[in-house]
């Protein structure tokens, strides 16, 4: 069923609270992305996004939001079902848009799993996440009338003001094991990344290393990585950050529940 567009918005959360969290799907996979990539991990990914990257590969939960309303005990009994997995994964859309979204970490915490959360780094909230990746918004993402797939560029504005928000992104640093991953076009990214990574090193007491810094290739089938790999590689090499592929798209290509 359509998600209410009211969940875009953060401050939708008291209403919706009671009914626990749009929920785009859940599945069974590897990690695909980061330090932990190639660990069987469970996903749930959540609808709704306070952004909207012109390339984004989760289209039916930002553009296009879709999904059904789940208690968090339904959630946890379909966790549960994958009987291997010891690591979830909470992506979205944007997982930290939805205050529900603690109550869900707070009762993985409680019965041993490991929690990654997938986030824009636009907002903050206290919650047991063992690993915070987070996936700063570079200007190559905002969707100009271009390259917007859907319209002809209204949310160009709105996507440029919210990319970065240095206080969320500065507290999550300092709260939580962290990394930030950026979706790289070409080398035209990357100074970007480096200002943005000295102004998170300035605003933090935390150390960021750089292989906590990874480059990911931008492409949400393996034609479109076949294009973007390589140079992205270079690039890691260039400048000392990490690379990470995106193991299930090399795996799986854009199959759904991977
Ligand atoms: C769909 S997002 C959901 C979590 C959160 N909204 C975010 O952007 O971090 C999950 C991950 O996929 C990445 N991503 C989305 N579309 C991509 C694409 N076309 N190529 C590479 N990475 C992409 C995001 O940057 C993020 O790291
Ligand atoms: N296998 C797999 N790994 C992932 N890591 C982050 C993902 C995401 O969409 O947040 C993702 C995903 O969609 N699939
Ligand atoms: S922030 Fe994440 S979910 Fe939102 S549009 Fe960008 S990639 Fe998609
Ligand atoms: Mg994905």
């Amino acid at each position: 069923m359509p998600v209410a567009s009211d969940v875009e918005e953060p401050t939708a959360d008291a209403d919706a609270a009671d009914e626990g969290l749009p929920i785009n799907e859940v599945f069974y996979s590897l990690q695909g992305e980061g330090t932990l990539a190639g660990v069987p991990s469970v996903f749930v990914r959540t609808s709704g996004c306070n952004l909207r990257c012109w390339f984004c590969d989760s289209y039916h939960t930002s553009w296009e939001p879709t999904g059904a309303w789940r208690d968090v005990d339904s959630i946890l009994e379909e966790v549960r079902s994958h009987e291997q997995a010891n690591h979830v994964v909470l992506t979205g859309g944007e997982p930290l848009i939805h205050e529900e979204s603690v109550e869900l970490l707070e009762r993985l915490d409680e019965e041993g799993y490991h929690t990654t959360i997938e986030t824009n780094g636009t907002i903050y909230r206290d919650a047991p996440i063992d690993l915070a990746s987070i996936s700063p918004k570079l200007a190559s993402s905002t969707p100009t009338p271009e390259r917007d797939p859907k319209g002809e560029g209204e949310w160009e504005e709105k996507h440029e003001q919210n990319r970065i928000d240095m206080d969320a992104l500065s507290q999550m640093v300092d709260a939580y094991e962290t990394q930030l991953k950026f979706v790289v076009t070409d080398e035209s990214d990357l100074p970007e990344i480096t200002d943005l990574v000295d102004r998170v090193r300035e605003a933090t007491a935390t150390t960021v290393a750089d292989d906590d810094v990874l480059l990911m290739p931008e492409g949400m089938t393996r034609e479109q990585l076949d294009g973007t790999r390589s140079e992205v590689a270079e690039l890691a090499m260039e400048y000392g950050y990490r690379y990470t592929p995106r193991l299930h798209v090399d795996l799986w290509n854009d199959a759904p529940g991977t």
